[in-house]
C-alpha cells in the first residue's frame, strides 16, 4: 500500500476559506500540507492557480492534489493539461472515492460556491481514504496515459487501439 502524505492545496479567489479549512482539517488527519495560496481573495485566474499545483503532482513533489474554484471546473480543466495528471471534479463522496478506486486520480477538485463546507470535508477525506484497485482499471488509466503520450505524435499515427 501506497500512502499519500504530502498533498498540495492551491485555488482561486472563490473559496479561500474552504482551502485554509481543509488545509486545517487534513493537517489534523497527519497530512503534510503545501498550500500554494493564493491567501487573499483578491479576484486572480484559476488556470495559473490548477497549472501551479498540477506541476508539484506531476513531478512527485507532492502525492495528490486538491485545487478549488467556483465550480471546481475551469481549475480542473488546467491541471488536467499538465501530462501525468488525473484531476476530477467531485460534489460527492462516492465519485470522489471512486475517481481513486478506479481512475487512479491524483487529483481532486472542488466547487467552493457548489458544496458547503461540512460536505467538502466529507469529500476530501473520502479521496485520501481511496485507494486505487489496479486489474482491469489499470487497463484503463494505462490508455489515458496512452492518449497522452500520443499527443506529440497524433499526427504521425502512433496510438492504434482507437483506429
Ligand atoms: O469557477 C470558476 C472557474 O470554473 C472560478 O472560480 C471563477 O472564479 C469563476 O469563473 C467566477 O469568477 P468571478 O471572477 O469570481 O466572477
Amino acid at each position: 500500500m501506497t500512502v499519500a502524505n504530502r498533498i498540495v492545496l492551491s485555488s482561486d479567489h472563490a473559496d479561500i476559506a474552504m482551502r485554509q479549512a481543509i488545509a486545517e482539517h487534513i493537517t489534523a488527519r497527519g497530512y503534510q500540507v503545501v498550500d500554494i495560496g493564493p491567501m487573499t481573495s483578491e479576484s486572480t485566474h484559476y488556470p495559473k492557480h490548477g497549472e501551479e499545483a498540477a506541476r508539484m503532482v506531476a513531478s512527485g513533489d507532492c502525492d495528490l492534489g486538491v485545487i478549488l474554484c467556483g465550480t471546481g471546473q475551469g481549475i480542473m480543466m488546467a491541471a488536467n493539461k499538465v501530462d501525468g495528471i488525473r484531476c476530477g471534479v467531485c460534489m460527492d463522496t462516492f465519485s470522489a472515492r471512486m475517481i481513486r478506486e478506479h481512475n487512479n486520480a491524483n487529483m481532486l477538485s472542488l466547487g467552493a460556491r457548489v458544496v458547503g463546507m461540512g460536505l467538502a470535508l466529507e469529500i476530501v477525506d473520502a479521496f485520501l481514504d481511496a485507494e486505487f484497485e489496479g486489474g482491469r482499471h489499470a487497463t484503463r488509466v494505462d490508455m489515458i496515459t496512452e492518449i497522452e503520450k500520443s499527443q506529440a505524435g497524433a499526427k504521425s499515427g502512433i496510438r492504434g487501439w482507437f483506429s
